[in-house]
């Protein structure tokens, strides 16, 4: 259906969603180019599902447009369900099915599916091919999902925490997947709270709070945002004498962390702070330097840092 194909593979105008007092998508705006890997980050309930699930045609947004390969999610989800893959959090697969028949199933859906040995060796679940849904494990059951998501060779995809509960083979085997995804063109929506996987893997990130999109940028973009480069950290054997570090060009700001002085800034800051250290004959100990992070530019924007605990949920 070549009229139909926009080069923005999805486009979404203020988009706005509400369940009873919450409103769980807040004027989100979002054009993804076909062929990009565009990540939408953010804490627990920031609108990240809901709203990947109005892009998907599984819920209608009480205002705004979206289109996704120019064509109508909720409108024209039939034609739609041939050119777009969706996996979703907590998908409720047939349990009895073994994994072999729900591949099967799946393919039966598309025009021109997939080989069945081909999905399932390419999510590395050879070895089970004739074991239920119910009796996988839980990385297992993500595989799968993945690989139904593929089988009918979507255009664009939706994921939505790809690699929560792999390991890091399967982790990095699903990175590698998604890059070979990207070389043939297909675009693709990586919902995720794991912050290195987006900046390893995404060309755009929409970092989203609130239901809104608080920034929009390549990770490169956004790291810069967090306002500093780097940091580096020591443990003092006597208090710094007050102003030396801040003093120094390539500082932006001192402060303390659980025992520990934190220096951010730019530039040759290791050095920087090392020789102003010795000059003054602070001895410092365990000292590191760290890169800023997407970690940094979101609590920089949004004032609270995105919770590593819920990360690993
Ligand atoms: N079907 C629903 N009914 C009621 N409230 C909902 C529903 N779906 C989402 N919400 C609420 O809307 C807000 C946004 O939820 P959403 O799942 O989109 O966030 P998220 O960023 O994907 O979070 P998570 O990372 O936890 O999945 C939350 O406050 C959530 O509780």
């Amino acid at each position: 259906m070549p009229e139909t194909v926009s080069s923005l593979a999805v486009e979404a105008d203020g988009l706005h969603k509400r369940y009873g007092a919450t409103i769980a998508v807040d004027g989100i705006s979002l054009s993804v180019p076909a062929g990009e890997i565009f990540g939408l980050l953010g804490r627990n309930g920031a609108g990240k599902t809901t709203t990947v699930e109005l892009i998907a045609g599984l819920g209608r947004p009480d205002r705004g447009t979206v289109r996704v390969l120019g064509l109508d999610p909720w409108r024209d989800r039939v034609r739609l369900r041939q050119l777009l893959g969706v996996q979703l959090q907590d998908a409720q697969l047939h349990a009895a099915l073994t994994v072999v028949e729900l591949v099967r199933l799946y393919r039966s859906f598309y025009r021109s599916p997939r080989e069945t040995d081909e999905l399932i060796e390419s999510v590395g679940l050879a070895g089970s091919r004739h074991v239920r849904f119910d009796k996988l494990s839980g990385g297992e059951q993500q595989r799968l999902s993945i690989a139904l998501a593929l089988a009918g060779r979507p255009r664009v995809v939706i994921l939505d925490e790809l690699t929560t509960g792999l390991d890091p083979e399967a982790r990095r085997q699903m990175w590698s997947t998604l890059e070979s995804l990207r070389e043939s063109g297909v675009t693709v929506l990586l919902v995720s709270h794991a912050m290195e996987e987006v900046e390893r893997l995404c060309d755009r990130v929409a970092l989203l709070d609130a239901g809104k999109v608080v920034a929009l940028d390549s990770p490169a973009g956004l790291v810069r945002r967090a306002g500093f480069a780097q940091r580096v950290r020591f443990r003092a054997a006597e208090p710094v004498p007050g102003g030396l570090l801040e003093r120094l060009d390539e500082v932006d700001r001192v402060r303390s962390d659980g025992g520990e002085v934190v220096v951010e800034g730019h530039g040759d800051l290791l050095q920087a702070v090392s020789v102003a250290l010795v000059r003054a004959g602070v001895v410092a100990t365990g000292t590191r330097v760290e890169r800023a992070t997407l970690d940094d530019a979101f609590l920089a924007l949004t004032g609270r840092p995105l919770d590593r605990e819920e990360a690993g949920r």
